[in-house]
């Protein structure tokens, strides 16, 4: 039994069916599709309940039962999609507050896994008992709700194609260069952009032509200190304008070079974003890697929103 504030300060008891076991809810076709055996062989060993996905949707509906049934433990297994969509359950359920969250890594790319120091699978069961609990902001576009990052523009289309290690090694313009060369035409976004720190009743806007934007909450982009705090209730933006290939190839070395941004990379912080297109068509936004298409979004933070399990390698701002 547990109790939960209302807003007029009552106590209401709510009765919760919490077994202090594991709930995982697993995406058996994510990355090579060879971790479900596993996974439910380690949970088997331990008395954790899984329950596999069949469909695209099944993962948000099986946060949303575990939420209201008043599961205290809930896992996603599988990768950022997977997270993503657990996360959103839970939400729709109004159990952030209820549920400590573990990651699994299971899918292609897992950068949230390794943004919060899990490894590996086996790695992720024994963290699920022993490993430290942090409280992490959660991003919201809308009304989804997002852990690493909402993309838009060309590196929407590719990210799913370019692996961590590459963003990670090259920083974000030669990820976005490396998009460029995966897509045969791209038109850059035509948006207004505004960034507002309500802490400090600051904003930033930015109008233009952008090839990408990237708001980070936990992801790494970049390899010089490009990662987003996921602990200080603010995103971080990158938005690279729209310029040639070749100019782009340039300014890429040159921000190796340099560890830092250039002309045509601009950086913001907030814990509100907005953007906007300025034709009166939808942008493809990528949020954790599930696209979604929105003629304007607002994003805000929501502070320390999940307690997650992370590794110990974990750091809120490495
Ligand atoms: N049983 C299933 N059958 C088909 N699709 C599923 C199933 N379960 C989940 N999905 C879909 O899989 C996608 C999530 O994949 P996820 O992102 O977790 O893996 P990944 O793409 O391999 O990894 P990453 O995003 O880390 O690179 C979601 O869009 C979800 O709707």
């Amino acid at each position: 039994m547990t109790t939960h504030e209302t807003t007029d300060g009552d106590r209401e008891a709510t009765a919760r069916t919490d077994d202090g076991e594991w709930r995982i809810i697993l995406n058996p076709v994510s990355g090579s599709g060879d971790h479900a055996e596993r996974v439910e062989s380690l949970a088997a060993e331990r008395g954790y309940t899984v329950e596999r996905t069949e469909g695209s949707g099944d993962a948000i509906e099986f946060a949303r039962r575990a939420g209201e049934e008043g599961a205290r433990r809930v896992a996603a297994c599988g990768g950022d999609g997977t997270v993503h969509n657990v996360a959103e359950g839970l939400a729709r359920a109004d159990a952030l507050d209820d549920v400590t969250f573990g990651v699994v890594p299971g899918g292609t790319g897992n950068d949230f896994a390794a943004n919060v120091g899990v490894r590996s699978v086996e790695h992720a069961f024994e963290l699920l008992e022993t490993g430290e609990r942090r409280r992490i902001d959660l991003g919201v576009a809308d009304d989804e709700l997002f852990t690493n990052s909402c993309i838009a523009g060309l590196t929407a289309q590719t990210s799913s194609q370019t692996s961590s290690d590459m963003k990670e090694q090259f920083g974000t313009l030669a990820y976005v260069a490396a998009g460029l060369k995966t897509v045969r035409e791209f038109e850059p976004l035509h948006v207004e952009l505004e960034a507002k720190n309500d802490a400090e009743s600051q904003s930033t806007t930015w109008s233009g032509e952008a090839l990408c934007i990237l708001v980070g909450n936990a992801r790494r982009f970049t390899d010089g200190g490009g990662q987003a705090n996921v602990e200080d209730g603010l995103f971080e933006v990158t938005v690279v304008q729209d310029m040639p290939t070749s100019k782009m190839l340039t300014e890429a070395a040159v921000q190796q070079f340099i560890g830092r941004d250039t002309e045509n990379v601009t950086q913001m912080t907030g814990s509100e974003f907005h953007v906007s297109g300025r034709e009166g068509k939808d942008i493809e936004f990528s949020l954790d890697g599930e696209i979604r298409e929105h003629r304007e979004l607002t994003m805000h933070v929501r502070e320390r929103a999940l307690e997650l399990v992370v590794g110990p390698d974990y750091e809120p701002a490495p």
